[in-house]
């Protein structure tokens, strides 16, 4: 049983045989009096790579967080069948202080993994997200895109069994974010992680999962769970393709309905 079931009061080994993360009649309140969530069950299954798209403020980040162990629901429960859990957030809150190959290890040092280690596996991270030949620098001498590489480099050290990244490419400009999604779903491709991604597109949500939820506006509830069937890895024309269209207009339709 992992850290964060402990927080949520949740035993893990009450999920269903297959099942990393388990969102049961979740409702969640503020102290504010905002009500954020309204009655959401949502089961991820191992090395699915859920999208969930919704209005702004319907709740996505939060049930994100609860995923995470950041929130508690008010009432259901909210289970996570692993603490091999990566977290991306669309700032990279790099170190400024420490050049890429040290951010990148950072999470390695976290976890007390030793030196030798810790340098293979921040290596071969560098290298998957192509940032080879930039190991010295420091983050100010990035762009945008290089910082969320290293960012997203870091998560990779550590190997997470789950990754959950809310909004990670919303800040970058449009041919950097195209590239990120290429980089992201080829490392799904070949690490298999279980992944819960949010993102106000619905393009970007149909070429990285094979699951987009769509939320209705504030409280969120599910409208829509619907699945995308291309195989991985995902060619970057998939996006002309007219499968693809159809199914970033039947999401946008449902998201449009959902209001
Ligand atoms: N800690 C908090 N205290 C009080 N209200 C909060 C808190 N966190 C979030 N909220 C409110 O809960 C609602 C849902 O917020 P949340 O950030 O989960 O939405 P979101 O769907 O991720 O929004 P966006 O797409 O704009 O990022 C919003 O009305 C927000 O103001």
């Amino acid at each position: 049983m992992s850290l964060i079931d402990t927080m949520n009061d949740v035993d893990a080994r009450h999920l269903t045989k297959g099942v990393v993360i388990s969102v049961s009649g979740v409702t969640k309140h503020f102290d504010s009096g905002t009500q954020a969530i309204a009655g959401v069950d949502l089961d991820v299954a191992q090395g699915d790579f859920v999208a969930l798209v919704g209005p702004s403020g319907c709740g996505k980040s939060t049930l994100l967080r609860m995923a995470a162990g950041l929130e508690r629901p008010t009432e259901g429960s909210v289970a996570l069948g692993t603490d091999s859990v990566g977290f991306i957030f669309q700032e990279p809150t790099l170190l400024p202080w420490r050049s890429v190959r040290a951010n990148v290890e950072l999470s390695a040092e976290l976890a007390r993994l030793p030196k030798a280690q810790r340098r293979s596996r921040a290596q071969r991270a560098i290298d998957a997200v192509g940032l080879g030949g930039f190991e010295s620098q420091l983050p100010r001498m990035l762009s945008g895109g290089m910082k969320m590489r290293t960012s997203l480099a870091r998560t990779l050290t550590s190997e997470p069994e789950v990754m959950l990244l809310d909004e990670p490419f919303g800040a970058l400009d449009e041919m950097t974010r195209l590239d990120m999604q290429t980089e992201l779903q080829r490392l799904y491709a070949e690490r298999r992680f279980t992944a819960m991604f949010i993102t106000h597109s619905v393009s970007e949500a149909v070429f990285l999962a094979n699951r987009v939820i769509v939320m209705s506006p504030r409280p969120g509830r599910i409208t829509a769970d619907i699945r995308v069937e291309f195989p991985y890895p995902r060619d970057p024309d998939l996006r002309y393709d007219p499968r693809f269209t159809a199914h970033v207009a039947e999401i946008s339709e449902t998201l449009r309905g959902a209001r």
